[in-house]
């Protein structure tokens, strides 16, 4: 656990750095499969004043089991999703500007180049308008809920990422460098996704065939892409 710690607590303080976050708004969570735990930064409070020991520990039905500070305010939403997409470690939500614009739009992001491809194998979904009856009520949880139900056919291992409408983007990954790193390629993909329908309206979106190599040579039985083992 204290590894998941300072693994969760590495991936908030880099938000910053990467240009993901203005301020406080994002979060970063990791999970533990063996003991059902997940490790979730506290609310509030400055990236670089973060410290492995104030991480807040909680079981998947919320209850804190350690620490003294608020978790995140979006620990509900982190929740509804650990639970709801089992293998998934990590887990990123920002405010990051390129994503949050095409959230705001209510847009998903197309697949438009093997940029995308070689992360998200097809477009980054965005959630429905969530009811004035969700807003009103467990709205964290409500988040979670409205992205579960954006899954429903797609496989959240090969899409890692959404954009909750008029909110922002989550993304997620195998553990929380990971989730960081394709939420870093999420705010990429939007930025150029945003400038290529500029251009030429984005259409056609990019062939099967290409999405398929890109995605499939990263990911899969057959990968070859990087060295054997290590992460990329
Ligand atoms: O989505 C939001 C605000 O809309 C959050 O990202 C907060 O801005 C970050 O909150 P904490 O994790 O610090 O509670």
């Amino acid at each position: 656990m204290e590894q998941l710690k300072e693994s969760v607590c590495r991936a908030n303080a880099e938000l910053p750095a990467y240009g993901l976050v203005t301020f406080t708004w994002g979060n970063v969570s990791g999970f533990d499969k063996e003991s059902g735990l997940m490790v979730i930064k506290p609310s509030g409070v400055p990236y670089e004043e973060l410290k492995p020991e104030q991480m807040v520990v909680l079981d998947l039905d919320g209850n804190v089991v350690e620490g003294d500070l608020r978790p995140s305010s979006d620990t509900p939403t982190h929740l509804v999703l650990y639970r709801a997409f089992p293998g998934i470690g990590g887990i990123v939500h920002t405010h990051s500007p390129w994503a949050t614009i095409w959230s705001q739009a209510g847009q998903g992001i197309p697949a438009l180049g093997t940029t995308h491809g070689d992360y998200f194998y097809g477009t980054i979904p965005c959630t429905r308008p969530m009811t004035a009856e969700e807003i009103r009520g467990a709205y964290e949880h409500e988040t979670g809920n409205v992205i579960v139900e954006t899954f429903r056919g797609i496989d959240p291992k090969a899409v890692p990422g959404v954009l909750v409408y008029s909110h922002a983007p989550f993304a997620w990954g195998k553990n929380p460098m990971d989730a960081l790193h394709n939420a870093v390629v999420l705010e990429e993909v939007a930025k150029m996704a945003y400038h290529t329908r500029q251009l030429n309206g984005g259409i056609p979106s990019m062939q099967q065939e290409l999405l398929d190599k890109h995605y499939l040579r990263k990911h899969g039985a057959n990968a070859y892409y990087g060295q054997p083992g290590k992460e990329h």
